[in-house]
C-alpha cells in the first residue's frame, strides 16, 4: 500500500473533511492520529475505523488546537505512540464572526501552531525524516467571502504563512514539503455554523453565485486531492491548490518581477 508504515496526523478529524482525509489515508496504509475538540465525536470516529482497518491503526487524542499546551501534549503522544511522524493536515476550522477571536486562533493560530510542532518533530536539521505537511485553506483563503470577512482574513493568513513557510523549508533544507488546500464549498456542518442575521441574509447572495459556478463538493472528494499531494512528491513545496466540483489546479500567484515599475 502507497502509505504501508507511514505515520499520519488530522486535526479536526472526527468529522467533515478531516474524517474523509483520515479514512483515505487508512485505507492506503498509513496509521493515523485523529486530533479534535469534540471527544464524542472523535472516540465515535476512532470506533468506527477499527471496525473497519482493525484495533491500533487509528488513535484519538482529545485536543483543542487553539491550546499550545493541548496541541503539543496530544501530537507528543500520538507521534510517540506510533514512532515519529510523516504526514500532518492541519484541517480544524470553524466559521464564526461573532467570536472572531476564536475564529482567528483556530483557523490561523492552530495551523501555525500545528505547522511548527510538525517541523521540530520532521526537519532533517532536527534528526527528523522529513514528510509532508498540508494545510487546509479555503476558496475563502484567496479571495473575499462577503458574508465571512474575518473567516477570509484567517484563511487568507493559512495560504500566506503556508507558502513562507515551504520557501524558508526549501532554503534551509528542512526536508519536508507543505502545501494548501483550497476547496470550493463542501457538504458538511461548516454551513450550519453562520449565525442567522438579516444582513447575513442579503450577503448570503453573493454565495449563491459562488455555489453556482463552482457547485458543492462532497469529503471524500477533497480527500482524493489531498491523496494525490501526499503521494506526489514532485509536488512543488509550497504549491496552493483550488478544488471545485469542476476539478482541482495550481494556483500561479504573482511574483516580484510581476510588481509593476514605479509609473505613478
Ligand atoms: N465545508 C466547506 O465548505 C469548506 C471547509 N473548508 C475548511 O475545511 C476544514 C474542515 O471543515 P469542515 O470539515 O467543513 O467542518 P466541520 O465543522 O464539518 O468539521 C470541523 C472539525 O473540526 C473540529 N474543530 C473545531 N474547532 C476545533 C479546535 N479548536 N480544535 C480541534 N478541532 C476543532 C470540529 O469538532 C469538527 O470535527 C476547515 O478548516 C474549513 O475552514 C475549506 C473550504 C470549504
Ligand atoms: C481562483 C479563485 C480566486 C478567488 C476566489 C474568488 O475570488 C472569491 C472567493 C470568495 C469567497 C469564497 C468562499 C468560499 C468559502 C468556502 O468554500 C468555505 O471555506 C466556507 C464555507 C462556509 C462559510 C460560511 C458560508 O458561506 O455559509
Amino acid at each position: 500500500m502507497a502509505l504501508e508504515g507511514k505515520v499520519a496526523l488530522v486535526t479536526g478529524a472526527a468529522r467533515g473533511i478531516g474524517k474523509a482525509l483520515t479514512e483515505i489515508l487508512l485505507q492506503n496504509g498509513a496509521k493515523v492520529a485523529l486530533l479534535d475538540v469534540d471527544k464524542n465525536a472523535g472516540q465515535e470516529a476512532v470506533s468506527a475505523f477499527d471496525e473497519e482497518f482493525g484495533a491500533g491503526r487509528s488513535v484519538f487524542c482529545c485536543c483543542d488546537v487553539s491550546s499550545e499546551v493541548q496541541f503539543r501534549d496530544a501530537f507528543e503522544k500520538s507521534t510517540q505512540l506510533f514512532g515519529g511522524l510523516d504526514i500532518i493536515c492541519n484541517n480544524a476550522g470553524i466559521v464564526n464572526e461573532s467570536d472572531w477571536e476564536k475564529a482567528v486562533a483556530v483557523n490561523l493560530n492552530g495551523v501555525i501552531r500545528g505547522t511548527f510542532l510538525a517541523l521540530e518533530l520532521m526537519k532533517k536539521e532536527n534528526g527528523g525524516r522529513g514528510g509532508v505537511i498540508v494545510n487546509i485553506a479555503s476558496m475563502a483563503g484567496l479571495g473575499p467571502h462577503a458574508v465571512a470577512p474575518v473567516y477570509t482574513a484567517s484563511k487568507h493568513g493559512v495560504v500566506g504563512f503556508s507558502r513562507a513557510i515551504a520557501e524558508a523549508s526549501t532554503v534551509l533544507g528542512y526536508g519536508v514539503r507543505i502545501n494548501v488546500l483550497c476547496p470550493g464549498f463542501v457538504q458538511t456542518t461548516i454551513f450550519a455554523s453562520l449565525e442567522k442575521d438579516e444582513a447575513l441574509e442579503k450577503l448570503r447572495n453573493q454565495r449563491g453565485k459562488l455555489l453556482e459556478s463552482w457547485g458543492i463538493l462532497e469529503p471524500s472528494d477533497v480527500a482524493k486531492i489531498f491523496l494525490r499531494i501526499v503521494l506526489d512528491d514532485s509536488s512543488r513545496n509550497g504549491g496552493v491548490l483550488v478544488i471545485t466540483s469542476k476539478g482541482a489546479e495550481y494556483i500561479n500567484f504573482p511574483t516580484a518581477a510581476d510588481v509593476p515599475a514605479a509609473t505613478l
